[in-house]
């Protein structure tokens, strides 16, 4: 078996990571620490990756696996101590402070046929705009026959951290009208596009329309099933009990930058999560880990 290989390449403004296994090839993007596209030999994508994709400074790419930190979607939209950390002001982009950021390269090495880089930022080396605290965030991303993301936050400073945050993983999928999600039967979940209300899922989750729920006091396993390519993509998860699911469908599609008018066809969004009531408390000292780990079987 031939050794992994990982080279740098630069795509328009931004420096990336190219992973090749004897299996599997897996695009990273420095800034933001963003896994940009995940595709197994003889498969179709895992992850899935725009095609309108722009590689841009201070700009998150549209697809891949955004990381979003120190706050989930809209701050106002967070609960109180989590806006509280917050001192910047009007000026707080949606989903944190560091999908566009400079992330440090820590480390790359292989281990047999596995590939394991890290990425790390320090707000002591890199200040956040409006958020004067002291942590360590680090994404850990190992490749073997599946995809495993670590995301660990660590305060060192001599204050309470509030956040919340998501692994915004976008996944390819042949058909999302086909598709369905397996594994949230029973959970609550809050449906964002009708005031917020609490609702509860029953069976399967499938597509007719935009969505965005946010699930609460989720499993550690969930499923997509893809009968469209005969695949199941499996997520096991832990350190998180929330997740956001997410489709713009055909008119918030077409409001979306770096998006193909027809994309909500192929791909689905399940982030997993520290979010609304599952929001993050580190005392000083304190370490979490939230991790996500990806692979793939025929149905
Ligand atoms: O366009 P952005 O900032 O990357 O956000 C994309 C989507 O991210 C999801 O997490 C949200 O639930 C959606 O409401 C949002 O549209």
């Amino acid at each position: 078996m031939s050794s992994p290989l990982v080279e740098r390449t630069e795509l328009d403004e931004l420096t990336c990571w190219r992973v090749r296994t004897a299996e599997a090839e897996l695009l990273i993007a420095q800034q933001g620490a963003q896994v940009l596209s995940y595709q197994r030999d003889g498969e179709q994508p895992l992850i899935w990756l725009s095609e309108q994709a722009a590689y841009r400074q201070g700009q998150a790419v549209r697809g891949g696996v955004p990381v979003c930190w120190p706050w989930f979607g809209d701050l106002r939209r967070n609960p109180p101590e989590v806006q509280g950390m917050h001192q910047g002001g009007p000026i707080c982009p949606a989903h944190g402070l560091v999908r566009d950021s400079d992330w440090e390269l820590l480390n790359i090495d292989s281990d047999g046929p596995a590939v394991h880089l890290a990425f790390v930022l320090d707000t002591r080396a890199q200040p956040l705009p409006g958020w004067p605290h002291t942590a360590k965030l680090r994404l850990d991303i190992r490749l073997d026959e599946r995809l495993q993301l670590n995301l660990a936050t660590a305060n060192h400073g001599d204050a309470p951290l509030a956040l919340s945050q998501a692994l915004h993983s976008y996944f390819a999928v042949s058909d999302i009208r086909q598709a369905q999600v397996e594994g949230l039967d029973g959970c609550r979940y809050i449906e964002t596009l009708e005031d917020w209300q609490l609702r509860n899922q029953n069976g399967n989750i499938a597509f007719s329309g935009e969505t965005d729920r946010i699930y609460l006091g989720t499993p550690d396993r969930m499923s997509i099933l893809d009968p469209g390519w005969g695949r199941r993509i499996d997520l096991e998860v832990s350190g998180s009990k929330s997740a956001v699911v997410w489709n713009p469908w055909i008119d918030k599609a077409k409001r979306l930058s770096q998006f193909a008018d027809d994309a909500w066809q192929r791909m689905l969004c399940i982030e997993t999560a520290r979010v609304m009531d599952d929001f993050l408390v580190l005392k000083p000292g304190e370490n979490h880990s939230m991790s996500l780990s990806i692979a793939s079987h025929s149905l």
